[in-house]
């Protein structure tokens, strides 16, 4: 009870301050009542994930952490997208010392939330694909709103999710339905990833889903927050070490995969499909 009451406090636009307004590309607002904070990405028009938002998600996380907040609520200022995932521009004929630094911060950024020490949930309040549904995935729980989609759809762009993005579906997803998925590149709708297991629930609107990611961390409330965390850290600990040990591996890899002209002719047709969708309209 006293769990839905604080939520709903959260929700209902209960006293909140704003903590954060130094980045640009997000921003954090924690409820002084709850201690929550809500980390909202702000990069319009699909919050595609290019350096400068990994930049700030990243800065955004370590404040969250160092603020002694007592939880996350990853979400989106968008009606409609969550995050489109990385910014193919991004990897479509790139300056290599550009595409070396976005990299090395999706990496840094994936270790801050995935090993992050406060409880993390994800208000999806739009679509999800890839590194969309990455950044869902490296949370402890999943509320989504109806009518989107979300998924690991690398392998429809001639793409191969490298490995920490596998470790991160596979904490979620079993086995059988996470390789399944990620060979096809599906894209779940929000009735099939809640059949899945891909999300933990759904809701009506951002709001009620931001109430319920509330709910969930204020399932905490009365656990020792140390024990908790070290919990966490030993469940994750060898997914988070596996990319730890691999880093530069892991970046040379995909740095010669972008440099491939098969895959610049795929993405180039990608883009090019995206666009004509919008002339379309
Ligand atoms: C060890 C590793 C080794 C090797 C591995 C090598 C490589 C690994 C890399 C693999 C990882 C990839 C992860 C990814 O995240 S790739 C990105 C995948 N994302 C998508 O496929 C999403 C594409 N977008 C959409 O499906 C739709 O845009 C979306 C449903 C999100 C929204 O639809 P809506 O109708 O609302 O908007 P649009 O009109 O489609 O888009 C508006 C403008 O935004 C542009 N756009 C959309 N998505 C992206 C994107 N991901 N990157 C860049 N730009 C994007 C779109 O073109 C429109 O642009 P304009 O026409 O307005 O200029």
């Amino acid at each position: 009870m006293l769990h839905t009451n604080l939520s709903r406090l959260l929700a209902s636009g209960g006293p909140k301050r704003l903590i954060s307004t130094v980045n640009k590309l997000t921003t954090v607002e924690v409820n002084d009542k709850t201690g929550i904070a809500i980390l909202t990405m702000n990069r319009p028009p699909v919050n595609g994930l290019n350096l400068e938002l990994l930049q700030d998600l990243k800065s955004s996380i370590d404040e969250i952490e160092g603020n002694k907040s007592r939880g996350l609520i990853l979400t989106s200022s968008s009606p409609t997208i969550f995050s489109a995932g990385l910014d193919i521009l991004e990897m479509y004929k790139p300056d290599m010392d550009r595409c070396r630094a976005f990299w090395s911060q999706l990496q840094e950024t994936w270790l801050a939330l995935y090993g992050s020490s406060v409880p993390t949930a994800a208000a999806i309040n739009g679509h999800s694909p890839a590194g969309g549904c990455l950044l869902a995935t490296s949370c402890e729980y999943r509320v989504m709103v109806p009518k989107f989609t979300i998924g690991l759809n690398e392998t429809q762009l001639g793409m191969i999710a490298p490995q920490w993005f596998m470790s991160a579906f596979l904490s979620v997803l079993p086995q059988r339905e996470a390789e399944r998925a990620l060979n096809q590149g599906r894209m779940f709708t929000t009735e099939e990833a809640l059949r899945v297991g891909l999300i933990d629930e759904t809701a009506n609107s951002k709001e009620e889903a931001i109430e319920k990611c509330a709910a969930f961390i204020g399932t905490f409330a009365k656990v020792n927050p140390l024990a908790r965390s070290l919990t966490k850290q030993q469940f994750r600990a060898a997914d988070l070490q596996q990319l730890k040990n691999g880093r530069k591996e892991d970046l040379e890899k995909f740095l010669f995969t972008v440099s491939q002209p098969a895959l610049q002719k795929g993405l180039g047709i990608y883009l090019e499909g995206l666009k004509k969708k919008v002339k379309k309209q």
